[in-house]
């Protein structure tokens, strides 16, 4: 085996910088998901908002990719992409999602489990105005997850869109948001020996049912 790759495989890294008591039966997940993402982002963690979504697709086949949290809505988790894209495509034929935070600094994990729907018209306008005007024209030009035979292809693409729309480029409509409406999340904290806090909440109904798992 590679060295650097045993170098790793024998840091048996003892997580041992939190604990996560048991969390208090009328606490809200969304809440204690903002609580930590405010602890992710005051942490060192690199890329705090970088979060792994999982789709799968018609026969089955699981795929996952980083994407950027970008607001939380109406208690949902909302990210930006293009609808045609591969993610795009699974969740408009099965919308359950998986979403992963990893936050190093903290020793902390987040899982969500949910149902993907596309954001509000407004809330995907409001926020590809807020875009640069490079990212805009990105969103014209990327037909993304297909197939791209020549790079240049696409750069001339973005050059003949921002002729073609001058000043102020509109949304695509193939472009925008989903939010996800989680009805599973587990609050990971790692703990020594591997006997780590796992703390879960899963949605029966309007209330939400906490449990603790074994690690
Ligand atoms: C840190 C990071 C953040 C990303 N954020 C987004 C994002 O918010 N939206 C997006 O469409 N792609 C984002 N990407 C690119 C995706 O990981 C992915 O390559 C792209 O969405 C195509 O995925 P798909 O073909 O599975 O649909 C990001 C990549 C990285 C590494
Ligand atoms: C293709 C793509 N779309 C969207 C995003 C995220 O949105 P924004 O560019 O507005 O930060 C990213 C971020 O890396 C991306 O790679």
């Amino acid at each position: 085996m590679d060295k650097f790759l045993k170098a790793l495989r024998d840091d048996h890294h003892n997580f041992s910088k939190g604990e996560l008591e048991r969390i208090a039966e009328n606490v809200n997940p969304f809440d204690f998901f903002g609580v930590w993402f405010k602890e992710a982002i005051e942490s060192a963690a690199p890329e705090p908002n970088a979060m792994n979504i999982a789709t799968v697709s018609e026969d089955g086949q699981p795929s996952s990719r980083l994407v950027y949290l970008k607001e939380f809505y109406d208690e949902g988790l909302v990210f930006y992409t293009n609808y045609n894209s591969q993610k795009g495509r699974e969740i408009a034929i099965n919308p359950k999602v998986a979403a992963h935070f990893f936050w190093h600094p903290l020793e902390r994990q987040v899982r969500i489990e949910g149902i993907a729907r596309k954001a509000p018209v407004s809330l995907s306008d409001k926020y590809f105005e807020s875009r640069p005007k490079g990212s805009q024209l990105g969103a014209w030009a990327s037909e993304q997850s297909d197939e791209l035979s020549d790079r240049k292809d696409l750069i001339l693409k973005a050059e003949l869109m921002e002729k073609e729309f001058g000043g102020t480029i509109p949304r695509p409509e193939h472009w925008g948001g989903y939010v996800i409406e989680p009805i599973h999340y587990e609050f990971w904290q790692g703990r020594p020996n591997r006997l780590h806090d796992r703390i879960c909440f899963r949605k029966e109904g309007t209330s939400w049912q906490v449990y603790r798992k074994n690690p």
